[in-house]
């Protein structure tokens, strides 16, 4: 992994600027990404990490302009990939940005993989859109590909169907596919959720080993805040399509400041517990028609949610340089504010 303060001073590669991402409900539309911001520079990988319905993946469809069209839109906000403002982008200009410039992974390999065609075509399928290459060589190519994502036989399984692998294998050629064309970001959406604990931990050694040899940089989308201490250099966490908390890993770890984060951090498993004792967050994440309109949006799950917390909206504010809180327990100005009033 590359020095977290060496990054810092790069221009970024990903810019969100106050990202709102919203879908029509019943002739009304909702925010399930509201007002969300963050960079990612070059070489970086940054954790996404929040429960289901939090917004991740309507975050990542935004920036891959893979929205459900006529239900879903980014109503606010921009997004520049290498300062370029990827709205303006018309389908045919950002088709080319897709999978040469940015490619994505998803949880389950087997819905992005065809059954009824072999790898190596859909492999190659994937490098006859974005090269001019002969069959012979994109076949050489897929089966180095393979080889480098850690399948054993390629030259075997270039010709094998997609049900005749393990989901783990099937996980390394979807990353076989995402990196043909060598993108400058990956997106990684819940990329290990859906396989075993010893294959989870062997696709994010290959990510991590990946992102070093290509240079890449890497959004890892996950609930689980074991797989981002492992993994990234920045972490974003979401609740209720906003950013609550965002920090460098380190930081996050040795102090998480809102409530949110300091509950999933108790549902990590450590190695240290001789029984997972795992502490799960009551409630559900609200959804978007239910979604609290003033005041903070965790106030009925948070253990130390205060009167004022319904009524007053936390901002995301810096409670010490680089570490943004979206938490009224560490704004001073709401109190400020009462006190002049009195
Ligand atoms: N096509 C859609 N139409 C309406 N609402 C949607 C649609 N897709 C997502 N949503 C809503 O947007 C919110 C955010 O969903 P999203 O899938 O981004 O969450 P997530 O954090 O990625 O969860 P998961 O880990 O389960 O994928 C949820 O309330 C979800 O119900």
């Amino acid at each position: 992994m590359n020095n977290f303060t060496d990054l810092q001073s790069q221009p970024p590669l990903l810019e969100v600027n106050n990202l709102e991402t919203a879908f029509e409900i019943d002739g009304e539309w909702h925010n399930a990404v509201d007002n969300v911001s963050f960079q990612v520079k070059p070489k970086q990988v940054i954790g996404v990490v929040g429960e289901s319905g939090c917004g991740k993946s309507v975050m990542s469809l935004s920036i891959m302009k893979l929205l459900p069209k006529g239900i879903g839109k980014i109503r606010n906000g921009d997004i520049k990939f290498n300062g370029i403002n990827l709205e303006k982008l018309n389908d045919k200009e950002m088709n080319k940005v897709r999978g040469k410039d940015i490619a994505m992974i998803f949880q389950e390999p087997m819905t992005s993989l065809n059954p009824v065609f072999t790898i190596g075509f859909q492999l190659s399928e994937s490098l006859h859109n974005h090269f001019n290459i002969s069959k012979k060589d994109a076949r050489k190519k897929v089966i180095h590909l393979l080889d480098k994502v850690g399948i054993s036989r390629p030259e075997k399984v270039v010709d094998e169907y997609p049900h005749q692998l393990s989901g783990g294998m099937r996980q390394r050629v979807m990353i076989a596919m995402a990196i043909a064309c060598e993108p400058k970001l990956l997106i990684a959406d819940e990329p290990t959720t859906a396989l075993d604990v010893t294959v989870q931990a062997q696709i994010l050694e290959l990510l991590q080993e990946l992102q070093t040899t290509n240079d890449m940089s890497i959004i890892l989308i996950t609930h689980d805040l074991g797989v981002v201490a492992e993994s990234c250099h920045e972490v974003i966490v979401m609740y209720a399509g906003e950013v609550v908390e965002q920090t460098d890993v380190v930081t996050l770890f040795e102090s998480p400041k809102h409530p949110y984060t300091q509950l999933l951090m108790q549902s990590i498993p450590r190695m240290d517990q001789e029984e997972e004792v795992l502490a799960s967050i009551e409630g559900i994440v609200p959804s978007l028609k239910n979604m609290p309109r003033q005041g903070c949006k965790f106030v009925d799950r948070c253990p130390k949610a205060m009167d004022e917390c319904r009524s007053i909206t936390p901002q995301l504010r810096e409670s010490s340089p680089g570490h943004g809180v979206k938490c009224l327990l560490y704004e001073t100005s709401w109190e400020q504010e009462g006190m002049k009033a009195k």
